[in-house]
């Protein structure tokens, strides 16, 4: 049972996102938290997930406050690019977070290809996301949640990206999901349609500083069917009313003149600002929790060149290897000649192919094996590093490489260009090492503050 009590919370900028907020949710209910753009949504999904304390209030999950990332919790979010590392198979991006739970690789390996399979992708395991489609990608981040198995998950517009057709069979996704694994679901989201729904109950949030509006159940079959659900006269009325009780908070609050026009809180302003400011605090949000995420993956990914045994050795030496060479690796890539970088991405992919032999002989190459996707690796991740935080600094690698064509290399560097996709292949577990490398940098105080599990994101 998750229960929220006169929940408060003002950001350091002074600003009330959430006053007195109430409510409760039973245990194995999908509840769907729909609400004016920019009413604080976010905010308080943040507060139930222990990503921010708020300012009053209680969060309490199965009797417990809530004051970091609960163990049994997990986090689906729009931007599932952001979510996923690009140097990772799809099968160990799911089977990540159970290293929390402290469960053997092969148990992981096993729970991720279950989840996998839940979710419709039995097969793409060995593959990287960012050969998926945007869909599949969001499922394989929804597979991720599911393998943790959390009592409570929530969803944050976790559909946002996807198109229309992608975005019902996800919502059909979420509802057998719901019903087969019996967990509590909050659900937010802008579409008013998808919250009638997906939800048992529609949970309708005011105006900034948000409250609950509304409060109502959904009275419709278990069984929804996304032609026959929303021709029901009752879906129609309740989406009427959600949307009348959404408008109508803006009308009221209009009306009233007293919310967006006052001097102490101009919501023309906020709305210009917040878009900013929720960006920003998502981006160190996800940030921070990928450098997290980095730390622990690199340590394990160190390891994997190891052998089992050897594990706490490798980490340790790997981890003295970074802190000596991180801060240089980059200028001096710059200066390294093609020769040399093509010998680095030999043994690179070399020491990639070693660790899934172990396990499974043919796995180490998803990217070898499908020519046709493998324009994908050489476009993609540098297009996702443009927005991922995760990989923000990847993407100058790509333009550092074309730097230094220009530079060092004439005609024949063309051909650098039409470089074999293997070499590409090779190239993405190197330039997410770099990355790895960065990230350790920073990760320690991030892990240490432990507010951030793997099973969120
Ligand atoms: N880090 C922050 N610092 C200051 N104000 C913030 C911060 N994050 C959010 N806000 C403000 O809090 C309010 C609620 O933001 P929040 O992101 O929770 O709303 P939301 O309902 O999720 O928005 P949207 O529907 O657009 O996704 C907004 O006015 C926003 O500007």
């Amino acid at each position: 049972m998750l229960e929220i009590a006169d929940l408060t919370h003002s950001y350091a900028d002074g600003h009330t996102a959430i006053d007195g907020l109430t409510l409760s949710v039973e245990d194995g209910s999908l509840v769907s938290i729909v609400g004016p753009s920019g009413c604080g949504k976010s905010t308080l999904l943040r507060c139930i997930a222990g990503l921010i304390s708020p300012s009053g209030g209680t969060v309490t999950l199965n009797g417990r406050p809530i004051d970091g990332v609960p163990d049994d919790l997990a986090v689906v979010f729009q931007d599932y690019s952001r979510s996923l590392f690009p140097w990772m198979t799809v099968r160990d991006n799911v089977a990540l977070p159970l290293k929390r739970k402290g469960l053997s690789r092969s148990a992981r390996r096993e729970a991720a290809d279950k989840a996998l399979a839940e979710v419709g992708l039995e097969g793409a395991g060995r593959k990287y996301h960012w050969q998926l489609s945007g869909g599949m990608q969001q499922r394989v981040a929804i597979a991720r949640a599911l393998a943790y198995k959390p009592s409570l998950l929530l969803m944050d517009e976790p559909f946002g990206a996807v198109d229309a057709q992608t975005r019902e069979d996800l919502e059909d996704l979420v509802l057998k999901l719901h019903r087969s694994e019996k967990m509590t679901i909050l659900l937010v989201t802008h579409d008013i349609d998808e919250s009638v729904y997906v939800g048992d109950r529609v949970v309708v949030l005011g105006k900034s500083p948000t409250s609950v509006r509304a409060d109502l159940p959904v009275d419709l079959p278990t069984e929804r069917d996304q032609i026959e659900t929303r021709a029901d006269p009752e879906f129609i009325r309740m989406r009427a009313e959600v949307g009348r009780l959404i408008r109508g908070t803006a009308v009221a609050e209009d009306e009233t003149g007293t919310a967006p026009e006052t001097a102490a809180e101009p919501d023309e302003a906020e709305t210009a600002a917040p878009a900013e400011s929720v960006e920003t605090a998502e981006t160190a949000e996800t940030a921070e929790t990928e450098t997290a995420k980095k730390d622990e993956d690199a340590k394990s990914e160190d390891a994997k060149s190891e052998t089992e045994t050897s594990e706490t050795k490798a980490e340790t030496e790997t981890e003295t290897e970074t802190a000596e060479q991180a801060p240089p690796a980059k200028p001096a890539r710059k200066r390294r000649s093609r020769k040399a970088k093509a010998a680095e991405k030999a043994a690179e992919a070399e020491a990639t192919k070693d660790e899934p032999a172990k396990d499974e002989p043919a796995a180490d190459a998803p990217v070898e094996d499908k020519p046709a996707e493998d324009k994908a690796s050489g476009d993609k991740p540098e297009e996702k590093a443009t927005d991922d935080g995760a990989v923000e600094e990847q993407p100058s690698e790509p333009e550092a490489t074309k730097d230094e064509t220009a530079k060092d290399e004439t005609a024949k560097d063309e051909t650098a260009k039409d470089e074999t996709a293997e070499k590409k292949a090779a190239e993405q577990p190197k330039r997410a090492k770099n990355g790895r490398r960065r990230g350790r940098k920073n990760a320690g105080t991030v892990v240490e503050a432990a507010s951030l599990r793997q099973g969120t994101e």
